[in-house]
């Protein structure tokens, strides 16, 4: 499967879950109703951290499933490394998960020529935007989607396990015109708390790590199938 952000159909929700590092873990995100799979690199002691071999191989077993889409999950900001990571792994879904600058997004799509969905996370810090004032340039620059995300008071980013506040994704949203995820303490029994978000025409869907996994930091199944059903993503009726 290669799905091209501009190929989607807007009314399926997307479920990305995050950190995969094995075939096995493909394959049960595949059969646990996800739509995409973030593997991680260059994401500096990341626990999820993959070499770009290790992207290779586990993109083509996602997309061996004919369900997954494989979406490079980095604070990499070298255009030069990420088109040779694109080129080399095939990546069509990009993730720029840190505070690359709008410069970053439009060198990088210039230098690769394939369909490339280039998603560009806004992190929320006690409830404000700290890139608010560049959203405009990340939209001229070539941002497909957005992702809201938090950022701890200790300043870290990416599976945080913290919530966003609806009333303040409900801020940022208006300040762009592109589609956007949401990330940040998802589990299968929070959806309802964000009912003005998942019906906002610009929401596209959930990216989940920590509610996706057991206490031992593994996938777990009925977290993922329960995650899709609870908040009814493109898959969910399959795995229902
Ligand atoms: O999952 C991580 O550790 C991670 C590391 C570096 C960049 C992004 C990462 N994951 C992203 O974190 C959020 C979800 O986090 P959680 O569900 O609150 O734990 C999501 O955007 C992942 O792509």
């Amino acid at each position: 499967m290669r799905t091209g952000f501009k190929r989607h159909k807007a009314d399926r929700k997307l479920l990305k879950v995050c950190g995969a590092t094995t075939k096995a873990d493909v394959e049960l995100l595949a059969g646990a109703g996800a739509d995409l799979v973030g593997l991680w690199h260059g994401v500096a002691d990341g626990p999820a951290e993959v070499s770009v071999d290790e992207v290779t191989t586990l993109a083509e077993a996602a997309r061996a499933t004919g369900r997954l889409e494989p979406t490079l999950v980095t604070f990499l900001s070298d255009v030069d490394t990420l088109r040779q990571i694109i080129e080399r792994t095939g990546i069509s879904w990009i993730q720029l998960h840190a505070y690359q600058m709008p410069g970053v997004i439009a060198a990088l799509r210039q230098s690769v020529s394939t369909d490339l969905t280039i998603v560009k996370v806004l992190h929320l810090k006690n409830g404000k935007c700290l890139e608010r004032p560049l959203i405009k340039a990340y939209e001229r620059a070539g941002v497909d989607v957005f992702l809201l995300d938090v950022v701890t008071a200790s300043g870290q980013i990416g599976s945080t396990g913290q919530r966003l506040q609806a009333s303040d994704v409900a801020n940022v949203v208006p300040t762009f015109s592109k589609p956007f995820l949401l990330a940040g303490g998802i589990s299968a029994h929070n959806s309802a708390d964000y009912e003005t978000v998942v019906q906002h025409p610009q929401f596209h869907g959930i990216d989940v790590d920590t509610g996706a996994r057991n206490h031992s930091g593994r996938f777990e199944r009925k977290n993922i199938t329960d995650i899709s059903r609870g908040w009814r993503t493109a898959r969910y009726v399959e795995v229902a």
